[in-house]
């Protein structure tokens, strides 16, 4: 699992250490810090960690997994990726969306982004907080706030953590959370009036499924032994065995 930590306006701190372990990767632009761990997933051999833009300008840190980024990459076509990382679509979506970029990730996702020219951070959690991501401050230092993966990296140096909301992007700009996550679902007032369509049920489950299945690396299922657990094993065993084929036969 991957850990991230950065620090605006205020280096120091090595409490996540102990995740990645892949690779230990930090970068410093102005006054703020910008760690990461990584457990390779995608785009293994060029994906470490903090990601900078090609002029040195931005610079990010994602725990997370990008389910839409070869789509992302068709889309920023003339964007100079560095690398095959899910992760590195996220700074041509901030150059053209600001904080809305979050709206247009498909994943779970935690990300720390640091502006240079703009001395300006955006972080950003997904819509259900999948992903862990904690939100600090300290009442001696006011322009200081940090970000972390677990709670212990943040207990000793600030007195007012909060767990960062799901589906909300924070901007220092501002000081703000915002809610990108607005679905049209959570409006009481529209029920659905269309019968269950099972069918669509059954290749939605497939489609969410299969996209997760996007590691370059062996992965397992974790079974509680009910019906979803074992319905979505089913469904990772059989897309594995079918992409094994098509690998072969091609
Ligand atoms: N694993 C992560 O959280 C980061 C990225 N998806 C990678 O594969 O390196």
């Amino acid at each position: 699992m991957c850990g991230i930590f950065a620090a605006f306006r205020q280096p120091d701190v090595e409490e996540i250490r102990h995740r990645g372990p892949d690779w230990s990767g930090n970068i410093t632009l102005n006054s703020t810090i910008l760690c990461h761990e990584r457990l390779a997933i995608v785009g293994l051999d060029a994906g470490a960690q903090p990601i900078t833009s090609k002029d040195g300008e931005l610079a990010l840190t994602v725990n997370g997994e990008i389910y839409n980024h070869i789509q992302l990459r068709e889309q920023f076509s003339s964007y100079p990726f560095k690398s095959l990382s899910d992760c590195e679509t996220i700074i041509p979506l901030y150059q053209k969306y600001d904080i809305d970029a979050p709206k247009h990730l498909d994943g779970m996702f935690a990300f720390v982004l640091y502006d240079k020219k703009q001395d300006r951070i955006i972080a950003a959690r997904d819509p259900i907080g999948i992903t862990t991501l904690y939100m600090g401050k300290n009442s001696k230092k006011s322009q200081t706030v940090y970000f972390a993966s677990e709670l212990k990296c943040l207990v000793d140096e600030c007195d007012e953590i909060i767990a960062f909301p799901p589906g909300h992007v924070y901007d220092s700009k501002t000081d703000k959370l915002t809610r990108y996550f607005q679905p049209t679902w959570w409006d009481e007032n529209k029920i659905p009036s269309q019968p269950v369509d099972y069918k669509l049920v059954r290749e939605t489950l497939e489609m969410a499924v299969r996209k997760r299945l996007m590691a370059e690396v062996p992965y397992g299922v974790l079974l509680s032994g009910g019906l979803d657990s074992s319905l979505i094993a089913s469904i990772a065993a059989r897309e594995t065995l079918k992409a094994a084929n098509y690998t072969v036969m091609n």
